[in-house]
């Protein structure tokens, strides 16, 4: 079995690598993803402790259909390498790189995975991998790290270590993002693998974080990192279909079929052309309204 690459992902919720009460609770709230961490949430005295948590997590409790991510350390600390045995053997779903600059980063990570998956006789390709980029250098080598491993399912941009890099801070509208944002999401595209957004820190602050995650979803993102149960409710309204636009995504199945029907490859519907990509929307927003359990094909 590979691993699957188009489910929904939404959601994908970090939890601290050093917090058992967290990770006893967290599917509850219904992520599409619990993402425990091992890195920048975790100090250095607590390293080796973490990971022994996650992997008795990942081994005892039952997360369901939630799938399991975890953000290991990078493989120029003393912690990488330790913690890719420790959570493949475990049974993580997906491997997430932090900091990947360059794709011989994401093969380093990817030949890792293979060697442990044979050792601890675990099917060979079945742990999926995500890269997340955090800086300049990993923006400009996107598309290379996007392609770099057939186990990567997405990529994911890392805000606050890439506005460090980039000498600045975050702004309410997210100017300092737009252009990372964009080439990520270019280079996730080309490689067919997923784009998913980054948090956002003040939990507090909910009209911000639904302005940004209407944003990125504008934008054409997969889906958001989240820090809180309080952030899954409003991504996962804003990044489900409306009944209005399942009713118009019908509309335009019918029409076409209509425009087939009478051997054309174009018709109007209500004053606006419908043709192939406005069929492929159709078509997603009908996929992504099913997989979301907002609507049956009849
Ligand atoms: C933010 C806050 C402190 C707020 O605390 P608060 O106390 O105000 O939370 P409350 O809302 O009061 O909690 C109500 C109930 O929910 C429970 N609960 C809360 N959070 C939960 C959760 N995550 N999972 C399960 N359960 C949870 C809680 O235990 C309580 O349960 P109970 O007591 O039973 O009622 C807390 O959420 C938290 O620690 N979040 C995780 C932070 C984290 O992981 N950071 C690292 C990843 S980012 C990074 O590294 C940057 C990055 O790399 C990112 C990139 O790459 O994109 C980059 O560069 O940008
Ligand atoms: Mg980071």
């Amino acid at each position: 079995m590979t691993v699957k690459k188009d489910r929904l992902r939404r959601t994908m919720m970090f939890i601290p690598g050093n917090n058992p009460s967290m990770m006893s609770d967290a599917h509850i709230y219904g992520p599409d993803a619990i993402m425990f961490d091992l890195e920048d949430s975790v100090k250095l005295s607590e390293k080796d402790a973490a990971r022994f948590l996650v992997y008795n997590a990942l081994k005892t409790i039952d997360y369901g259909d939630v799938e399991k991510v975890v953000r290991v350390n990078p493989l120029d600390t003393p912690f990488g390498k330790a913690d890719i045995e420790a959570m493949v053997k475990a049974g993580a779903d997906i491997i997430r790189l932090p900091k990947s600059e360059t794709a011989e980063d994401v093969k380093a990570v990817d030949a890792l995975i293979s060697e442990f998956e044979e050792k601890h006789g675990i099917e060979k390709g079945s742990v999926g991998m995500m890269a997340a980029i955090e800086s300049g250098l990993g923006i400009i080598h996107a598309y290379a790290i996007a392609t770099a491993s057939p186990r990567l399912i997405g990529m994911a941009i890392g805000a606050e270590d890439f506005v460090t890099d980039l000498k600045t801070s975050r702004s309410p509208d997210g100017i300092e993002l737009i252009t990372a944002r964009s080439m990520l999401l270019f280079a996730a595209r080309a490689a067919g693998i997923a784009a998913l957004d980054t948090v956002y820190s003040d939990v507090n602050n909910e009209e911000g974080f639904r302005k940004e995650v209407e944003l990125i979803k504008q934008l054409g993102f997969d889906g958001k990192s989240v820090i809180n149960p309080r952030q899954i409710a409003p991504v996962v309204e804003i990044f489900t279909p409306t009944l209005q636009e399942i009713e118009h995504a019908e509309n335009v199945l019918e029409a076409i079929q209509e425009a087939e029907e009478k051997g054309l490859g174009v018709i109007s519907l209500n004053g606006k052309m419908v043709d192939k990509p406005v069929v492929e929307r159709a078509l997603r927003t009908l996929k992504l309204a099913e997989a979301a359990g907002s609507y049956r094909r009849s």
